[in-house]
């Protein structure tokens, strides 16, 4: 059926499938941990210590062990209903043809210097080259920077977008992000002519990153570029990053029969935004600004689909949209759909991902859990959305929402009057007394104004759904390549996570009855993130302490209550290898994980805990810290050759060092114990913290034993073999 056409119209866009038999072995291996954990903590309870014999460290051992094993019930939810989707752009293209919707691509961006402008560009121009109709597309950028290199970079793609586009379609150009294509190797097979005009193109690319990269330079654009716009007149002498008028300019207007690229096709709409800024109104970040985004381009494209993109995020598969819209026009489920999440993926992860980066067991069992539950997480980037959910619409039980029917919102007025109309929606004042940043559009004053928003639109019914394309990815970014970023990132979600679990967003009592209790749950994982910092240091520092002291805080390895604690262990870390392993990661990846695991929960998590709870009680505001994009040549090069990046003094730093040394010292002093007293009540205490030091060894070697840039800085190792002797020596233990 189908190929005679008869058929085609009833089948479905899309397939969803569930992994029913991992579901069984899952659930009877959850419950035997879950049987493993009620012992352990039947053992904390019936083996309390008398009062002088460490009584105090064997409760919060307890408490820290009530903690783990809660968390740990809820992250099952996560691995209950592993959902995959499978979309047929072939049946859309045959049902739909060219009556397919207009799409908006929103590009974010903050900062000039931490995002340099080729970048950006780069991702502007994937996503003006995607295998759609040009004149469905409207490419907007928000420049939050309000830089005018922003804008002349912005200006040279569109002019170079004539090339490229044209050359992408002709080649079938993969991905089609300049830089991205130009970096990869290419096989001498293909034709002269293919060789030549990519030759030709590239060098017109690395003309113009030159140009740019000058320009960035210099930090000023010369007179004779400023005088080919008039929109460089915007940038008088009182403009500054925090301080500036709207900016709205049309760079490339897809309805003007003149604006064509070299094979004499229609160009995409290209819009440059920088909304207002005044010091005295904030701005909310980037919430603030993908509202901004929403607003103006309803003044001028509206399209009915928005796709969400960070600066750093290049399209790297053309067919994407197509594949997208298949979960939105379905006939039977796609008006349901509210957003369309991609995973997000990196293209500088090294081999064994030092700083655990990839996510790779998130993106594809975690996040394909959550879809299971009917509430897949907005990520922020790499996400299609229906503008109505997205502007706040409650999904109702005769919605149809049909994506051909918008009308045409711009009718005859002139580019000049778009960009006047529109620079009003981006002014500061504009949304004074309206539900922009409450109910419409994106959430403010959330430091993961993705995580809430994404929550509010499936609590109004709707059914976001999450698609892991099998072949190709589609969306490509950077990661963080050294720790001090990656770890401030962490602390950013960490801390947005848990402000939205103390707010009225609580997804179980906000969640209740809108979304079902497994999303609940599966929301709180991550919610849930920065209480782990203290049960977790508490594991690491009192265990080694009360060893040095001969106080043990562990089952003897030959009575029967090791058992619990042995399969805990054991079983759960085999489970996650597995899992880590199927994901793609290697071994050593796995490995790295735990590191990472255990130095984001002792720094980012604690610091995100205390600074909500800080702005809890209204003593500070917080602001969103800027990932950044670049790294000096020598970090690198580390991060290619997988050293970890130890090199700058920040209290995070201090603290992994002390524990690292903590543990030291608890080992070497556990081990002689042993030996002199043949104490065996310790020996699980010892392996733990020989666990621990096995884990920190990079760390160990950042402290004595490397000579370049990326190792401890003397001071950080003195002060934490300093406080770590005193921890030891000194710290009383009851
Ligand atoms: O005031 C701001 C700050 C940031 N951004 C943009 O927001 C994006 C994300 O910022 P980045 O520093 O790269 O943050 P990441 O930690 O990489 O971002 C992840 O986490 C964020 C929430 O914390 C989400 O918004 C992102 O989509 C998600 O990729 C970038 O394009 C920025 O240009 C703005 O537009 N305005
Ligand atoms: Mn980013």
């Amino acid at each position: 059926m189908g190929r005679d056409g008869r058929g085609e119209e009833g089948l479905p866009l899309f397939e969803t499938k569930v992994g029913k038999k991992s579901r069984v072995a899952y659930r009877i291996f959850g419950f035997t941990i879950f049987i493993g954990i009620c012992v352990i903590w039947v053992y904390r309870l019936t083996h309390i210590p008398a009062a002088e014999q460490g009584r105090w460290a064997w409760i919060g051992m307890f408490m820290a062990e009530l903690w783990f094993g809660f968390y740990w019930i809820i992250t099952l939810s996560l691995r209950l209903n592993v959902t995959y989707r499978y979309p047929f752009k072939h049946r859309l293209i045959t049902r739909y043809g060219d009556r397919l919707p207009a799409i908006d691509i929103f590009v974010c961006t903050a900062d000039p210097k931490i995002e340099p402008p080729t970048m950006v560009i780069n991702t502007v121009l994937s996503a003006m080259s995607y295998n759609y109709p040009p004149e469905k597309l409207s490419i907007y950028l928000s420049d939050d920077g309000g830089s005018e290199l922003t804008f002349y970079a912005l200006m040279e793609a569109s002019q170079f977008s004539k090339h490229w586009i044209p050359f992408c379609k002709k080649f079938r150009v993969e991905p089609r992000s300049p830089a991205a294509y130009f970096s990869q190797n290419f096989n001498h097979q293909d034709s002269t002519l293919a060789h030549e005009e990519r030759l030709a193109t590239k060098k017109l690319y690395e003309d113009m990153k030159f140009r740019i990269e000058r320009a960035t330079e210099l930090g000023s654009i010369s007179k004779e570029v400023k005088d080919q716009l008039k929109g460089f007149a915007e940038w008088n002498s009182r403009v500054t990053k925090q301080n500036h008028q709207s900016i709205v300019q049309i760079l490339i207007d897809g309805k003007n029969p003149n604006a064509v690229d070299d094979d004499g096709h229609q160009l995409p709409t290209l819009v440059y935004l920088a909304r207002e800024k005044r010091p005295q109104w904030p701005h909310n970040f980037k919430a603030g600004s993908m509202n901004a985004l929403i607003r103006v381009s309803s003044e001028i494209s509206n399209a009915p689909i928005i796709l969400n993109l960070d600066c750093d995020m290049y399209s790297n598969d053309s067919d994407t949209i197509k594949e997208a819209l298949c979960f939105f026009m379905d006939k039977e489920q796609g008006h349901k759909t509210s957003y369309v999440q991609y995973p997000q993926s990196f293209n500088n992860i090294t081999k064994n991902d030092i700083y655990s980066n990839a996510f790779n067991t998130l993106n594809m069992i975690e996040f394909a859990g959550m879809d299971g539950f009917n509430a897949a997480f907005y990520l922020g980037t790499g996400c299609f959305h229906r503008r109505e959910s997205l502007c706040g619409l409650n999904y109702y039980e005769n919605y149809r929402g049909d994506l051909n029917s918008v009308c045409d919102i711009r009718k005859d007025r002139t580019i000049y009057e778009l960009e006047e109309g529109s620079k009003v929606l981006a002014n500061c004042s504009y949304e004074t007394g309206t539900q922009w940043g409450k109910e419409m559009g994106l959430v403010y004053g959330c430091l993961v104004e993705d995580t809430i928003t994404g929550l509010k639109i499936a609590c109004r019914g709707w059914k976001p759904v999450y698609y892991y394309p099998q072949n190709r990815k589609a969306f490509v970014g950077i990661a963080p390549t050294t720790l001090d970023q990656a770890l401030v990132q962490y602390k950013r979600w960490t801390e947005g996570f848990f402000q939205i679990f103390l707010s009225k967003y609580c997804p179980f009592i906000y969640g209740h009855g809108k979304i079902k209790f497994g999303a609940q749950m599966g929301y709180c994982v991550y919610l849930l993130f920065a209480p782990n910092s203290f049960p977790t240091l508490y594991y690491v520092t009192i265990p080694s302490i009360c060893l040095l002291h001969g106080i043990p805080l562990f089952p003897e390895v030959s009575s029967l209550w090791f058992l619990p604690f042995a399969y805990v262990y054991l079983a759960r870390n085999a489970c996650s290898i597995a899992e880590s392993l199927a994901c793609g990661d290697t071994l050593a990846a796995w490995w790295n994980l735990q590191r990472m695991w255990l130095i984001r929960r002792t720094t980012s998590c604690t610091f995100a805990f205390i600074d909500t709870i800080i702005r809890q009680l209204g003593l500070s505001e917080t602001g969103f810290a800027i990932t950044a994009k670049v790294a000096d040549e020598g970090m690198s090069k580390r991060y290619k050759q997988e050293m970890m990046e130890f090199g700058s003094s920040s209290v995070m730093f201090d603290i992994i060092a002390t524990l690292a040394m903590i543990n030291l010292f608890g080992l070497v002093g556990g081990i002689v114990k042993i030996v002199w007293e043949m104490d065996e009540s310790l020996i699980m205490q010892i392996v733990v913290c020989w666990l621990v030091v096995m884990v920190n060894v990079p760390l160990y070697q950042g402290m004595f034993l490397r000579s370049d840039k990326g190792g401890f800085p003397t001071s950080v190792v003195l002060k934490s073999v300093v406080v770590a002797s005193l921890a030891c020596l000194m710290m009383p233990v009851y």
